[in-house]
């Protein structure tokens, strides 16, 4: 099955559009100040106008009020809210309930018991994503262009559908793709030549070696 792919934080028009003409599935615009992909919601969705329709706009939020929801939501009209925080099981009924769109909650991971706080959001999220854990230091909970051990999605439950991020590159595709059973790939930092600053030839770099991993497990 094609894997989904999700690049995320964008913030030009030439990136969105690259991103799609190779095939994305998902974008992502980051609402978080602390980050260099951070954007405004009426920036976002100028970008997002472009692509409407051809793929799913994801808003990506930490910790986000309902005011700032409200902003997001009604000016970017976003297919996917990604909550990137510690929003509880309770807060994405509620925000589920409020807006009537899916909600993707995100996961951080560095060891085994990480996945065991995935129970209480089964049935609750909409979609799964899973990161790395932010290094020591750093002020975002994602994007931070590092990866986990991903032996570790085994002993994750098989009903549970998900998206792989943390520090995917054109060089460890081919392994994330064979090594874990991930429904998507999140990236951000692995197409990007300096933070917040998308490539465009790293997301060719990045579309063609999933093509062609796809091609050696036909
Ligand atoms: O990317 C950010 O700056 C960010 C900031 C705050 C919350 C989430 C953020 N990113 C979320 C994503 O979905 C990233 O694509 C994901 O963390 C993977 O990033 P990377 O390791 O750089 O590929």
């Amino acid at each position: 099955m094609k894997p989904e792919i999700k690049i995320c934080g964008l913030k030009t028009p030439d990136a969105v559009e690259r991103a799609v003409a190779r095939g994305a599935s998902h974008v992502g615009f980051i609402f978080f100040p602390k980050s260099p992909r951070n954007i405004s919601p009426e920036d976002a969705a100028e970008l997002a106008d472009r692509v409407r329709g051809q793929v799913k706009i994801v808003a990506v939020t930490v910790d986000a009020g309902d005011e700032e929801l409200d902003d997001i939501v009604s000016l970017l009209r976003p297919d996917i809210l990604q909550l990137h925080g510690h929003e509880s099981p309770e807060r994405i009924l509620h925000l589920k309930a409020l807006y009537g769109l899916p909600v993707m909650k995100a996961f951080s991971v560095r060891e085994a018991g990480d996945l065991d706080r995935v129970d209480p959001f089964i049935g609750v999220a909409d979609r799964f994503l899973f990161d790395a854990k932010a290094p020591a230091g750093s002020e975002l909970p994602g994007g931070n262009g590092v990866s986990f051990d991903w032996s570790l999605m085994a002993s994750l439950d098989e009903s549970v559908e998900y998206m792989l991020s943390g520090g995917l590159n054109k060089d460890n595709v081919a392994s994330a793709l064979s090594s874990t059973r991930a429904r998507g790939l999140d990236i951000s930092s692995g197409v990007e030549s300096a933070p917040g600053v998308k490539d465009l030839g790293m997301i060719d770099a990045f579309f063609d070696a999933v093509n062609s991993s796809r091609r050696q497990s036909a």
